[in-house]
């Protein structure tokens, strides 16, 4: 049966109620019964949306709230469940596109625990059963909950004759035809005596690495990515077209058996194994434990590793592994009384989009990021994500008031995926698309991209833009930077501006205005000969713990003067002195990181370091007339970065930072180990193949060491070619340009005594 598809506008909130362990019967009030109807044609709508359309109107997070929510309001008044409440049918129904099938054996959702806790009582109370009906304390099969969708598969004497979705448990949709274009899945069971009749279940899914390829081919072919793996495959298995299926990449794992006439197995591991030899795709994970410690073990395990499998994970299902306990224990009218599934905090939830900003980078980069109503995902707050670029916004199709899809998993920066269209229409006020700004929101210059064709756009005024300044202050000092620990973003910032107007008469945000007392980051090794007595910033005065609205201006640098103590340098601040003088000597590829070139990242610089020891080489080899031929030659370095080095060290500004700090006493240049002859001043030597002792990197080194340069590509420049075995087209180059090639043991005998004058 078809729902009615209207959505109501009023966000419903999952309200707080007491538990149901600690629940009375009570007879229900007009309000918890009206509460009640208000929950179930919610989850009735957002499970057609989840289950028969493929486009989930809530997050799972979302949903399984409000479930839990009605399973404790049903727990509290038994009186109000009726047969189809959804606590009581397997969600999901048959969709008009495809011919209904009935099962052989019915199809079970599975019983969802949130917490450890749950998960704990759960197992204990399931032990418990079995052992007061005589057994013994069980086995566990601990799986993986893959996200997916559940199929039956049915196999008559060995070949696969029907294939069908679960659909509301005893009818689903057969879609056998899109089965048979699944690889994993065989037509014909492999070896002989096979039961008459049995049901093979299991997930089909894509896996994380298809999904990433199929949501970049989507978008190259203009059409909305999937927002998720799961969705990704009931979109792409629930097809039409068992062609378009066929286009998917669908993968499957078995997870379980339904109908099993003359299958002889005792437990659902051992079934598993006989179900590999038959050919059928069994899951890696799964593991038979018998402690609840082991349980929790594993769940331990793949909470760390979510990200590292196949597949995408929503948690950890727990079953019997006895297929004569699971028969005992038996089922509700929804899930199976052997099994639970235990999810892991969401990692993708809904939350609104509130605007769309820009913030303007250290290299002037103006990017748009996403204010959302803070939300918790993946264990932290989040309300702010970044949206990379105008065309970002644009494939995401997102617009400034959506419901979006936000996602953060693991320890990954939280992405904003799309939005969820089914809302759009009824935001209010309504979606507004984003305009990107003509000019720069800091210092009002107009924004360009730096060359034609550029998707970024830039504020040109990179000297004197107060928030770049801010940004490249804040970065020189970050731990790929000079890592000075006193100089944080909030430092910057008060470094690099003035306090701005009352925040208390600004919305309450902090608003930098006019310069500070350090106007260019050539000056921060002489910070300490600045005046910072008299910086200030803004704070909100509290009262009780609470924040009152009102705001006072603190110095920042600087105790607050007493009748007792004039105003000195704050331990802070004393401690920045001290940083500063020690980032002096830091290592080269520091010093490269702090400047903020384009591209010039803590790799690039470790390979500029290696290569050339100090800013003077560096300096020297941009003067040369092939310096971009050489420079891109640097292992580690390439075109793209050789030409932003040039560009950089053309502005006459930015060679005015590298000659302050050199003034105020920063290094620029690494120790040399004299202990070593420079036997190789002057050549350029290129390694390629497998050496027999030396590795790659230690022949590089050497070259290095002893003052030659190891370069990446061969060129009429190159002097010498050291291969090892299988050195492909680079041996080939030397040999058309005749250039000496040497195997290890002479390569050696050049780093010992260096060229011989007959050579
Ligand atoms: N976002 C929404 O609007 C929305 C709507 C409806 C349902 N949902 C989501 O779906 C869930 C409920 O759906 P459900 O009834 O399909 O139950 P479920 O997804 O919680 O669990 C049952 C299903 O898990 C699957 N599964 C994966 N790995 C398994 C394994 N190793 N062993 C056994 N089964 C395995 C099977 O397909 C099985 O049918 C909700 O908790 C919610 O997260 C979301
Ligand atoms: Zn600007």
């Amino acid at each position: 049966m078809r729902q009615d598809r209207t959505v109501s506008s009023e966000p419903v909130e999952p309200q707080d109620i007491s538990t149901a362990s600690e629940a009375v019967e009570a007879v229900p009030d007009q309000a918890a019964r009206d509460r009640y109807s208000v929950l179930v044609d919610l989850i009735q709508k957002y499970r057609v949306a989840y289950y028969n359309e493929d486009a989930p109107l809530a997050s799972d997070a979302e949903f399984d709230l409000l479930y839990s929510e009605l399973e404790k309001l049903e727990a509290l008044h038994p009186e109000l469940v009726t047969n189809d409440s959804p606590t009581q049918v397997v969600g999901g129904d048959v969709s008009v596109a495809f011919a209904a099938v009935d099962h052989v054996a019915r199809m079970y959702s599975l019983e969802d625990v949130f917490s450890l806790e749950e998960l704990e009582a759960w197992l204990v109370r399931a032990a418990a059963s079995v052992e007061k009906r005589g057994g013994q304390p069980p086995q566990w099969l601990t799986e993986l909950k893959i996200d997916g969708l559940a199929v039956n598969l049915l196999y008559r004497d060995g070949v696969l004759v029907r294939a069908a979705t679960r659909g509301d448990g005893t009818t689903g949709e057969d879609i056998t035809h899109n089965v048979a274009t699944i690889k994993d899945i065989p037509q014909k069971l492999s070896g002989t005596n096979f039961p008459s009749e049995v049901e093979i279940r299991g997930e089909v899914f894509i896996a994380s690495k298809d999904f990433a390829e199929l949501n970049e081919k989507m978008v190259a072919a203009g059409k909305a990515p999937f927002a998720n793996p799961r969705n990704s495959a009931a979109g792409s298995l629930r097809q039409k077209d068992p062609a378009e299926t066929a286009k998917r990449p669908l993968s499957m794992f078995v997870h379980g058996i339904g109908a099993r006439e003359g299958l002889s197995t005792a437990s659902q591991s051992e079934t598993y194994a006989l179900l590999k030899e038959w050919g059928m795709p069994i899951s890696p994970y799964f593991k038979v434990v018998s402690t609840l410690a082991e349980v929790m073990d594993f769940i331990a395990y793949y909470g760390e590793h979510r990200h590292d499998l196949i597949h995408e994970i929503d948690g950890i299902v727990v079953k019997v592994d006895d297929l004569a306990t699971q028969r005992e224990l038996g089922h509700t009218s929804r899930v199976p009384r052997w099994s639970v599934a235990y999810k892991y905090p969401p990692e993708e939830v809904h939350t609104k989009l509130l605007d769309i900003q820009v913030q303007v980078g250290r290299t002037g980069r103006v990017t748009p990021f996403g204010i959302m109503e803070p939300v918790k995902v993946a264990g932290s707050t989040v309300e702010r994500a970044t949206l990379h670029n105008q065309d970002v916004v644009k494939a995401k199709g997102v617009m400034i008031g959506d419901v979006v899809v936000l996602r953060k998993a693991g320890d990954v920066i939280p992405e904003i995926v799309g939005p969820v269209m089914a809302l759009r229409e009824l935001q209010d006020p309504p979606v507004r698309e984003f305009v990107m700004p003509t000019h720069c929101p800091s210092c009002g210059t107009e924004l360009a991209p730096a060359k034609d064709g550029d998707i970024d756009i830039r504020c040109p005024n990179t000297k004197s833009c107060p928030i770049q300044l801010t940004e490249r202050v804040a970065h020189l000092s970050g731990r790929g930077g000079f890592d000075i620990e006193a100089l944080g973003y909030e430092a910057a910032v008060a470094l690099t501006s003035g306090p701005g107007p009352d925040p208390a008469e600004n919305g309450g945000s902090i608003a930098p205005a006019g310069p500070g007392p350090l106007t260019s980051e050539a000056q921060v090794f002489s910070i300490a000969e600045l005046d910072l007595s008299g910086v200030v910033v803004w704070r909100e005065i509290r009262s009780k713990g609470e924040g009152t609205g009102r705001f006072q201006q603190v110095p920042y640098f600087y105790t607050k003067a007493t009748s007792k103590k004039p105003s000195v340098p704050t331990k802070t601040t004393e401690k920045l002195y001290e940083e500063l003088e020690k980032a002096k000597k830091a290592p080269l590829w520091r010093v490269l990181v702090a400047l903020s070139i384009r591209h010039v990242g803590p790799t690039a610089s470790r390979a500029l370091a290696t290569r050339y020891g100090t800013m003077a080489a560096i300096q020297e080899a941009l003067l040369a007339p092939d310096a971009r031929e050489q420079l891109a030659n640097v292992d580690g370095v390439g075109g793209i970065i050789a030409e932003a080095l040039i560009e950089w060290f053309a502005v006459d500004w930015h060679q005015e930072i590298v000659a302050a700090w050199a003034a105020a006493g920063v290094l620029m240049a690494d120790a040399v180990d004299e202990s070593v002859p420079r036997t190789l001043e002057g050549l350029t030597i290129v390694v390629t193949g497998t050496l027999p002792t030396l590795s790659r990197d230690e022949a590089k080194e050497a070259i290095i060491t002893r003052g030659g340069k190891a370069a990446g590509s061969v060129s009429k420049n190159t002097s010498y070619v050291v291969a090892g075995e299988a050195a492909g087209t680079k041996l080939d180059k030397a040999e058309a340009l005749g250039i000496p090639v040497l195997d290890e043991e002479a390569f050696i005998a050049l780093l010992a005594t260096g060229p011989t004058p007959a050579e």
